[in-house]
């Protein structure tokens, strides 16, 4: 029997005035790595945004584990993990009040947050920093305490915006690497809005986006093979119809 979506998004729109930011966009996301790829602009915040409930779509539904975001968001919101392209850690608390506020907001137990908080921060290799004011870290580690924080409530879907903008190709690698290690060992449904080729071309399947659409949903190589490209980029402007005279090799 095929597996139930853990994200199943249904013709969705969102309009900022005249211009349709995301404009009839539906997918499903089982577990797994799904990389949100597309330009600045493509509308990758903007579907975010309408994912966590911070707005409501102009028109279409998105479900979590069949449970509709527009009529029942809390409990919709309790199964999702966030990190946001800006930075939202409270820099004066420690890292642990830091997770502390963020579990009760859950309604955790005081106990499940100290363990469940033990838990990812030694995964994530930051158990000694429990005790640090977030100011005193680094960018690296910053991102690290966002993901503790996103994955403290043991959330099914982790939504990731642009999370390793900044970052320094070392802690980068780790934290795409842990990321990567949740999907296989935790059967997490990950969505990581990205618009760097190194990023999206490891992840189990690539969503393309642009102006607003969604253009594809695939895995990297069956990209490659639908628009007979050798790589991502090219696939990406084959499906988009731009020309990538201006940009770089390695991000849109
Ligand atoms: N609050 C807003 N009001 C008006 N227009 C907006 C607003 N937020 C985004 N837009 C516009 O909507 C479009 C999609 O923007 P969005 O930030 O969702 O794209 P993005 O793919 O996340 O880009 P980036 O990678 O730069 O964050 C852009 O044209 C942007 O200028």
């Amino acid at each position: 029997m095929p597996e139930l979506p853990i994200l199943s998004v249904t013709a969705i729109s969102k309009h900022y005035g005249k211009l349709c930011a995301v404009n009839q966009v539906s997918f499903q996301l089982g577990s797994g790595f799904h990389a949100l790829l597309g330009p600045n602009g493509a509308g990758k915040s903007t579907l975010f945004q309408l994912l966590t409930g911070l707005f409501a779509p102009d028109q279409g539904d998105i479900h979590l584990n069949s449970i509709s975001i527009r009529q029942h968001l809390p409990q919709a919101l309790a199964q999702m993990g966030v990190v946001f392209q800006q930075p939202a850690l409270d820099l004066d608390l420690s890292v642990q009040t830091n997770l502390d506020f963020y579990g009760r907001l859950h309604g955790m137990s005081k106990a499940d947050i100290r363990t469940r908080s033990a838990h990812v921060l030694t995964q994530l290799e930051i158990a000694d920093l429990a005790p640090t004011p977030c100011r005193n870290l680094s960018g690296g580690n910053r991102r690290k305490v966002e993901l503790a924080r996103a994955l403290l409530t043991e959330p099914k879907l982790l939504l990731m915006d642009e999370a390793t903008v900044g970052l320094d190709p070392a802690s980068r690698a780790t934290l795409l690497a842990y990321v990567h290690r949740l999907c296989r060992e935790q059967g997490l449904c990950v969505l990581w809005a990205t618009h760097l080729m190194d990023e999206a071309e490891q992840a189990d399947q690539v969503l393309v986006m642009h102006k607003g659409k969604l253009l594809a949903q695939d895995t990297p190589i069956a990209l490659m093979t639908q628009t007979h490209t050798t790589s991502l980029l090219e696939a990406f402007f084959q499906l988009s119809g731009e020309s990538h005279v201006e940009t770089t090799p390695t991000q849109l």
